[in-house]
């Protein structure tokens, strides 16, 4: 299986603080990782370097069979699908929710002058009916709920076909029907042998959908753990993630978690 990203020795320091420490991870094509971890384990930073938007202050970052700072970011970015709330903000709230989709295949925030062919409308459409928002094609982003936002932005990660899908947080701040119906979606996504190779970031193991493979448990900007996700999800593993007794169980391919305190 080959590799879609591959970190040696990577750290990133801002200052005096350690962002990233000493990370060695390589994500293959038909993996799908979730990383777990506190606040400011340093999660979104990883997935900053693995979009290419940031550069390492040691180590080597490879993705996509590419050295990310020795090649135009502006041919790799559109091979990666990105979701994140700093994104998300960045999209116009009176802009068309069918445009914001389109939007991404010509990697641009907010519709100006593009021509866009039919292939894409079509792809944009079909996107929209996966995710399930096709109805809201006409509406405004800013008239969406939180729910349907994250829908949006997901199928427009989508939309150039990327060989790398990285989820920030997708279920952050969803109520628990909106939380429990994306993860069914992205379940589907996650078990379609035809996705790309996925990182989602979560701090919650109940939001892990089906489909996952492989789990990164980051504390402090190092690696508690990382591997196959039913090996490295423990008890132990967890509570080391979160400084703090957790015991982790799985039901009918559920994932909880609770405090052992008491
Ligand atoms: N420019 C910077 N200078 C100093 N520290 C920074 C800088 N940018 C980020 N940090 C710190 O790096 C750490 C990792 O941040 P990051 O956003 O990657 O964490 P996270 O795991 O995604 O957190 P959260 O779960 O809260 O979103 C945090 O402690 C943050 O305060």
């Amino acid at each position: 299986m080959a590799s879609v990203a591959e970190l040696a020795g990577v750290t990133i320091r801002r200052g005096n603080a350690v962002l990233l420490d000493q990370i060695s991870l390589v994500i293959r094509e038909e993996e799908r990782w979730v990383v777990i971890g506190p606040n400011g384990a340093g999660k979104t930073t990883l997935l900053q370097l693995l979009s290419a938007q940031l550069y390492p202050t040691d180590g080597v970052v490879g993705v996509l069979g590419e050295v990310v700072g020795a090649v135009d970011v502006f041919e790799l970015r559109p091979r990666i699908g990105l979701t994140s709330s700093a994104l998300a903000e960045r999209i116009p709230h009176d802009e068309k929710v069918r445009d914001v989709v389109l939007s991404a295949a010509y990697a641009v925030v907010g519709r100006w002058r593009e021509e866009y062919d039919d292939y894409d409308v079509e792809q944009a459409e079909r996107l929209l009916g996966s995710l399930r928002v096709q109805r809201l094609a006409e509406r405004t982003f800013g008239t969406l709920s939180e729910g349907e936002r994250k829908r949006v932005q997901i199928a427009r990660a989508l939309m150039t076909d990327p060989e790398l899908l990285l989820l920030d947080e997708p279920a952050g701040g969803l109520d628990l029907a909106g939380r429990e119906a994306l993860v069914d979606t992205l379940s589907e996504l996650c078990t379609d042998p035809d996705s790309p190779a996925t990182v989602l970031v979560t701090h919650h193991v109940e939001e892990i959908p089906e489909g996952i493979t492989h789990c990164l448990l980051l504390n402090s900007g190092r690696v508690v753990a990382a591997g196959p996700l039913a090996d490295t999800l423990t008890d132990e593993n967890l509570s080391r993630t979160f400084d703090m007794p957790l015991s982790v169980g799985q039901v009918e391919g559920r994932w909880s978690a609770r405090s052992r305190r008491g």
